[in-house]
């Protein structure tokens, strides 16, 4: 068996969760879950409470029209309460005619809904503090009030024949004889969905997993889920209700909101596309995703961080020696995703002392240079002793290679490529001031 072959066959019994079976006993269930999601898109709400986001009329449109075109279900809007060009930005993207449907997000008071009902979107969103600490310490309601204004509110919007879905505030912090009992309640009067917040970012996703079941077990409208990353789970949370039965996950571009944020689109993209691949390559344009983090990062000023997942500067780029090697034999070996299904590049970095003669040897095919192993070997000893010295670029080898290569007085057989390809890390050394992965 040659050695592509071995790493093939590697590669594919590690990605057939059917026969290996990670999910546990009912890996039908948990799949069929997996595979239907809907993501509700947030960056123009939770985004707006981006500590730095600042949205005129035009940019928001700009947004939500990249959205649309990716392909997300829905886009929520922040509150036409909120102020009186809130309100009119809402009108003015419920009249875009996007496919996308257009929901705001209200407290749970008829003075927000009357006002909500008006602007032309096809639904709301409704929400209210359950915990005790919203209860004491934001609007003082007991569960009670809260029920009763839910049901009033609930009834009021859909009597309007658009969308209506009721979510608890800090869910996870609440009493769950409550949650479920006003979750329950507003089933029964036939809300398009409940909802489950993490508003402030302490649930793990054994918790979500067991709260999404507990929930799914009482109530048959869909379940939507909002995931704050203050602990760093937005993602596996948001993986986790789905694989628990949760049907929609609000996420915003870059994850941009409250704090440090929800559920990131992107991030949520690159896990979703191992769990479902088919799902999403055809429901989504993934490769859209590095323009919208570039929009929506350049709109709030912010760097697209350097591990962003698929688009962070070096998400595919290959540096050890070892990995280059495998990289090189089958990218599996080493990739979860596949750069191309999101329009992006792989590269492998091998201006460094952590090099391998595999990936100089690339290097001097590149460079169509005629070489064999035991040259191409001592001069990558070359190559790592300048590495110990210094940090190297892309020219510093290539001229190791080149004065190695006259030396030899080897005759080019072809003409030389310098041309960039997958293979050079056309970020080299620059991450610092990379701003996009462009
Ligand atoms: C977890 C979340 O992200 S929820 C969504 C957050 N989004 C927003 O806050 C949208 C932007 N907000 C705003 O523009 C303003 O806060 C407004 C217009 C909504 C309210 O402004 P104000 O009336 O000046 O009140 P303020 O913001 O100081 O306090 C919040 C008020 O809402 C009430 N409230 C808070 N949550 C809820 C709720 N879910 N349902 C009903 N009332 C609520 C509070 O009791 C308080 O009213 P009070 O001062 O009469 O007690
Ligand atoms: O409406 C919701 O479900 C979520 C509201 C929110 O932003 C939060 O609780 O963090
Ligand atoms: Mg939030």
């Amino acid at each position: 068996m040659s050695a592509n072959n071995e790493f093939q066959s590697v590669t594919e019994s590690a990605t057939a969760p059917t026969t290996s079976n990670p999910y546990g006993p009912n890996p039908a269930d948990y799949l069929s879950n997996v595979k239907n999601f809907q993501l509700i898109d947030s960056t123009l709400r939770e985004g707006e409470q981006f500590a730095n986001s600042f949205f005129d009329t035009e940019k928001k449109i700009e947004i939500a029209r990249a959205l649309d075109d990716f392909g997300v279900d829905y886009i929520e809007l922040t509150s036409p309460v909120a102020s009186e060009q809130s309100k009119k930005d809402c009108e003015a993207i419920c009249k875009l005619g996007l496919k996308a449907k257009i929901l705001t997000h209200i407290r749970c008071h008829m003075d927000d809904a009357r006002v909500a009902v008006e602007t032309g979107v096809d639904g709301v969103d409704v929400v209210i503090g359950t915990s005790k600490f919203l209860r004491q310490y934001s609007h003082g309601k007991d569960m009670n009030y809260i029920a009763k204004s839910a049901v009033e509110v609930i009834e009021f919007v859909k009597s309007k024949g658009i969308e209506i879905r009721f979510s608890s505030e800090d869910s996870f912090r609440s009493d769950l004889v409550d949650l479920l009992n006003i979750y329950k309640t507003v089933d029964k009067i036939g809300v398009n969905r409940v909802g489950i917040a993490d508003t402030v970012g302490c649930a793990n996703p054994r918790q979500v997993y067991e709260l999404v079941r507990t929930l799914k077990s009482v109530v048959s409208c869909d379940i939507e889920c909002h995931f704050h990353n203050d602990t760093g789970c937005a993602i596996a949370n948001a993986y986790t209700a789905l694989e628990g039965g949760a049907r929609l996950i609000d996420v915003s571009v870059l994850g941009i909101g409250e704090r440090n944020g929800i559920t990131p689109l992107g991030g949520l993209m690159a896990r979703m596309i191992v769990a479902a691949p088919e799902y999403v390559k055809s429901k989504y344009k993934l490769h859209k995703i590095r323009d919208i983090e570039n929009l929506v990062a350049d709109a709030v000023e912010v760097n697209i961080p350097f591990n962003n997942p698929i688009t962070g500067f070096c998400a595919f780029t290959h540096k050890a020696g070892i990995h280059a090697k495998a990289i090189l034999a089958n990218p599996s070996t080493y990739e979860i995703l596949d750069p191309h299904d999101f329009g992006m590049k792989r590269y492998i970095h091998f201006a460094n002392r952590l090099t391998g003669w595999n990936a100089i040897k690339s290097r001097v095919d590149q460079l169509n240079l005629n070489l064999t192993d035991t040259q191409v070997k001592e001069v990558t000893v070359k190559i790592k002793k300048l590495g110990d010295v210094r940090p190297l670029n892309i020219d510093d080898v290539d001229s190791i290679i080149k004065d190695f290569h006259a030396e030899l007085g080897t005759p080019i057989l072809k003409p030389v490529n310098t041309g960039l390809n997958d293979l050079e890390n056309s970020n080299g050394h620059a991450s610092k001031k990379v701003k996009t992965s462009k």
